[in-house]
């Protein structure tokens, strides 16, 4: 066991690009030399899955040993928190297992707004935070334009700011100095009754579920009985281990340590984040505070272009569910698309990430319905229902109110993109909070409704600025908004995998968009086939297809008239039939057409 004061456990924050894995990937390169030599941690196999995970969404950590100015080994734990805005609840975990924060901030680009967001979120976790400007290599940096920036947006002290390059391996060990002497080490008791917090779970094909841990009194040792104080389970751990960043057998983990631990448990349901973990012969006598639930806050429906491939799908989700907790899915059905799955995600880029792993991994082709938001309807008999599929709108008449989820946003972009921005906000029915200029930049502050946000905010932003916006949100509450589900019907059926929950004033808009797409999608019939937009039995936009008539009268010369009707007759039952079966005559492919349209 480490001596308390020769621990310092960190996260780097950064908005994305500005190098923070870059930097990581450094700070264990320079440690690496004394850890072969004065760590007697034993190996485990060396499993590579990990690195196909690809994206980092998972807290992870990493042990270092550095050896400092002063002489002395000190272990370094550096937490790695995901960056996005979508995963902010797992970077405020994160943070929570640790003392302190390495902002880097790419000195040739300055503070943007995950900037903003990953530093707000290190305060509040009362961090210590030391910034590091990187990127100095380039031509492009100018450190003191940036550690003026950082001062005047953040009112951080930045004279003190470690330049580097990450690229380049400049001035690495001034970060790790800054670790150990800036850094505050972590507090804790041995000799208390044990309290581990779990950061994070995962399940892992070899050895089941993985826990990830920080010890903060007693400790953690194999063979030890442990009981999970949320759900009162008892365990005995198998393993105990580190990061190095290869897994590592470890005889015991104390306080202030991050570490893992596994012990036959089957569902990381079971193991839940938040929860202490602590000795069943010694019991702890209150739970470590936890950490917020991460919750889903966007919907949409998944379902297979082959419907053959249903139970694959299933099986896949399954797969994915087992190590990423904050994925929710069940089974849904649509007239228009077939059996697939309603799904739950943090947000958009997860939405976008378990999209694309489906589809690469598992090798499945998908059509994703249009993103909705969690709403919450309040009834004429006081209850209140969450809504997360636009199909399961109670009967209008029946709901007092509808409250939807708002953000608030922090947007920087470059002056001249300014009136664009500010345009979409508005059209976006958004609220302005604040506007301050920093060296060139604009920095807005805005409150929006998430369900604007969803639909293409964040691509129009992109567009609007050619790129240089950069956009972070947190989820501010429930506020009641002029929701009307509006429904879409082809030839008279409404069409469940179109509908959508929209604000009153965006629907005729919206409704419009939609039907003239459609128009263009479905193929002419024998008929007329009209596409609207409905909101209740009101019509607010309309578009029809023309129909195809086959000539049917050419064939009947001159005036027999019971003749000519009778073919007529005969045709209108075609007719009535294709309308009967109206669905089954367009094409899926215009479906997913029209809803691949929608997120572009
Ligand atoms: N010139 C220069 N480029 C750097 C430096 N550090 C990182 N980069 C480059 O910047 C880009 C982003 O670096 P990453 O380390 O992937 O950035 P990140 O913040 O971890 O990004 P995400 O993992 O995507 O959030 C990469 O192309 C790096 O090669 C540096 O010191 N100098």
């Amino acid at each position: 066991m480490t001596d308390l004061s020769r621990i310092r456990n960190f996260s780097i924050i950064a908005h994305i690009d500005h190098g923070k894995s870059t930097l990581a990937d450094r700070l264990i390169e320079f440690c690496g030399a004394i850890e072969a030599r004065e760590m007697k941690a034993q190996l485990l196999d060396n499993m590579d899955i990990e690195r196909e995970r690809g994206i980092t969404i998972k807290a992870q950590t990493v042990r270092l040993n550095y050896k400092a100015k002063d002489g002395e080994i000190y272990q370094l734990n550096l937490m790695d928190t995901p960056g996005h805005v979508d995963f902010a609840y797992e970077v405020s975990r994160s943070l929570a297992a640790c003392e302190g924060s390495i902002l880097v901030v790419d000195a040739s680009q300055g503070v943007e707004a995950q900037t903003l967001a990953n530093v707000y979120q290190a305060i509040d976790a009362n961090h210590e935070i030391v910034p590091v400007l990187n990127k100095i290599d380039l031509p492009a940096a100018d450190v003191p334009r940036v550690k003026q920036q950082i001062e005047d947006v953040i009112g951080l002290d930045a004279s003190d700011a470690v330049e580097v390059s990450a690229k380049s391996g400049i001035n690495i060990d001034g970060v790790l100095e800054a670790i150990v002497t800036r850094l505050p080490p972590p507090k804790g008791d041995a000799a208390a009754p044990l309290q581990a917090l779990i950061v994070d779970s995962w399940y892992d094909a070899y050895l089941g579920v993985v826990v990830l841990v920080r010890v903060v009194n007693g400790e953690l040792r194999t063979g030890q009985k442990v009981r999970f104080m949320a759900t009162g389970a008892t365990r005995e751990l198998d393993r105990v281990g580190i990061f190095g960043p290869k897994k590592m057998l470890v005889d015991r983990l104390g306080p202030g340590e991050m570490g893992f631990v596994t012990a036959a448990i089957k569902d990381i349901r079971d193991t839940k984040v938040g929860d202490t973990i602590t000795e069943e012969r010694r019991l702890a006598a209150t739970p470590l505070p936890g950490f917020k639930p991460s919750i889903p806050v966007v919907f949409c429906g998944l379902f297979p272009t082959d419907a053959a491939d249903f139970e694959d799908l299933r099986e896949s989700l399954g797969k994915l569910a087992l190590n990423d907790a904050s994925f929710q899915f069940e089974m849904e059905s649509s007239a228009a698309l077939g059996f697939g799955f309603r799904c739950g995600f943090l947000g958009l880029l997860h939405l976008e990430i378990i999209q694309e792993r489906l589809e690469r991994e598992f090798n499945l082709d998908l059509i994703t319905t249009a993103p909705s938001v969690v709403y919450r309807m309040h009834m004429n008999d006081g209850t209140m229902k969450e809504m997360h599929n636009p199909a399961d709108m109670p009967d209008p008449v029946k709901i007092d109110r509808i409250e939807e989820p708002w953000i608030k946003a922090n947007i920087m972009l470059p002056d001249e993109y300014l009136g664009g921005v500010l345009q979409l906000c508005t059209e976006r029915r958004g609220i302005q909070k604040d506007l301050t200029y920093v060296g060139g930049r604009a920095m807005l502050v805005y409150e929006l409704p998430l369900n604007e946000v969803v639909f293409d905010f964040y691509d129009r932003l992109k567009s609007i600025s050619r790129g240089y916006a950069s956009f972070d949100y947190v989820l501010e509450g429930y506020r009641e908004g002029d929701l009307v589900k509006m429904s879409i019907l082809v030839n008279n059926e409404p069409v469940d995998a179109l509908a959508m929950i929209v604000h009153r004033t965006q629907a005729e808009y919206r409704g419009r968009q939609l039907c003239e797409r459609l128009k263009d999608l479905i193929p002419r019939h024998l008929f007329k086939i009209p596409i609207q937009a409905a909101i209740g039995g009101r019509v607010i936009a309309r578009e029809t297809i023309a129909a195809l008539r086959k000539d049917v009268l050419a064939k009947c010369y001159g005036g027999d008239i019971s003749r000519k009707r009778k073919l007529l007759d005969k045709q209108k039952e075609g007719k009535k039939r294709m309308r009967q079966f109206g669905e089954v005559e367009i094409p899926q492919s215009a479906f997913i057409a029209a809803l691949r349209m929608g997120q572009e």
